[in-house]
């Protein structure tokens, strides 16, 4: 892999390769853009097969994270780190301390989060290092676990997303089919069922689908099925590239909206969606809700002040189906350029002199 090639297609500021021998920990942080503030975006750990995988995860999750960010009206630029091994097996106390102490190196331009593979008790042992850590633990003031706020959020914008596609937001009676039920699409499906949506389910941990089943009389499937089931809605809850070339042909829904992220394989898989006549709510606008929510640690944590935040991704998502129509662009497009326009604003408006802290002469 090219890797100044590679970062300069997004133009991407810094890739930072973290090594702890000690701990096993072996980790990739990328920080995208700062244009807005300081890289925020969670931590993935992951068995990769490669390191070239690993890198281009941590490369792709970044540079959604600012486009994220971006959409949320955050003042935050994006970011996120991936670290290579089985969450199952390979984690243990100094990994997480080791990680901390490479984030505070970075001085604050990262703050990391939960991601799939981490939970609060990592970003706790992360935070025993650092200050530049979110979704921590509520005993120390902090939100917590972001995933039910993910899933409100995610479960708010496909109800917008459902009435573009039928005029009318309710899912009552709706089909939904949802791939992988982990923390964020359980309570996805708790909502869903609360609302008298049918569920239709798989995973790869037959555990998360029993409960799934249990709980809220989900139909299991196997993981290959997902995509050709007989639903209105698909919503990709486990992980990205899963709108591709195999999989649009499979389908036969009328929306496709879910937490994932990352869920176009390329870009042409959003023109393709658009083509058939399939609502997509852009995954980095729906799935924002968990971000929406650690950030507002960074001011002192107030729960009614990031769910009233968190609300808005319901117009958001209107927003960007209205632009898209406007200006004839499929939605993803159009959720990348309201993206694109608020840092562009955001980088001019900023662009007068301003002495910094260390009295040294800076345009940031
Ligand atoms: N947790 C959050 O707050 C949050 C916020 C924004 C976006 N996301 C994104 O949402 C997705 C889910 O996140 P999560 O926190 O719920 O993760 P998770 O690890 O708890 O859940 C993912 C689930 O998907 C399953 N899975 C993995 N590969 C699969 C496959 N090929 N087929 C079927 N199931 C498969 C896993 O077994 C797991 O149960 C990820 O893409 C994540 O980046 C999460
Ligand atoms: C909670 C967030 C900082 C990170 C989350 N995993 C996301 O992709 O949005």
């Amino acid at each position: 892999m090219e890797i100044f090639k590679r970062m300069e297609q997004h133009d991407y500021e810094q890739l930072v390769f973290c090594q702890d021998k000690t701990s096993g920990l072996k980790a990739i942080i990328c920080i995208h853009d700062t244009t807005l503030g300081p890289a925020l975006g969670g931590t993935r750990m992951w068995n990769y097969e490669t390191e070239e995988e690993a890198i281009e995860d941590a490369i792709r999750l970044g540079r959604g994270m600012t486009y994220k960010n971006a959409a949320a009206g955050l003042n935050l630029g994006g970011g996120k780190t991936v670290i290579i091994g089985d969450p199952l097996k390979d984690k243990n106390e100094e990994m997480f301390r080791a990680f901390g102490r490479f984030i505070q190196g970075l001085n604050g331009r990262y703050i990391t989060a939960e991601d799939v593979g981490t939970t609060v008790a990592d970003m706790d042992l992360i935070h025993e290092e650092t200050d530049f850590v979110t979704g921590i633990s509520p005993a120390f003031g902090s939100s917590g676990n972001p995933s039910p706020v993910t899933a409100y959020g995610c479960y708010i914008g496909m109800k917008a997303a459902a009435l573009e596609a039928w005029g009318d937001d309710s899912l009552e009676g709706k089909t939904v089919s949802v791939q992988g039920v982990g923390n964020v699409a359980y309570t996805l499906c708790e909502h869903l069922h609360q609302e008298g949506a049918k569920l239709i389910v798989t995973d790869i941990n037959q555990e998360a689908v029993a409960r799934a089943v249990k709980d809220f009389g989900a139909i299991a499937v196997a993981p290959n099925d997902i995509y050709s089931q007989q639903a209105d809605i698909f919503a990709p809850c486990a992980m990205g590239a899963i709108i591709n070339d195999e999989t649009i042909p499979q389908l036969k829904v009328k929306v496709v909206a879910g937490s994932a992220n990352n869920q176009l394989k390329e870009e042409r898989h959003g023109d393709e969606l658009e083509a058939l006549g399939i609502v997509y709510a852009p995954d980095f606008v729906i799935n924002s809700g968990g971000v929406i929510n650690v950030a507002d640690e960074l001011y002192g944590y107030n729960n009614e002040r990031a769910m009233k935040r968190v609300e808005t991704i319901y117009d958001s998502i209107t927003r960007i189906f209205e632009i898209s129509k406007r200006d004839g662009i499929p939605s993803y497009q159009a959720a990348d350029r309201m993206a694109e326009e608020r840092i562009d604003r955001m980088r001019k408006s900023r662009s007068q002199f301003l002495r910094n802290e260390h009295n040294i002469i800076s345009r940031r």
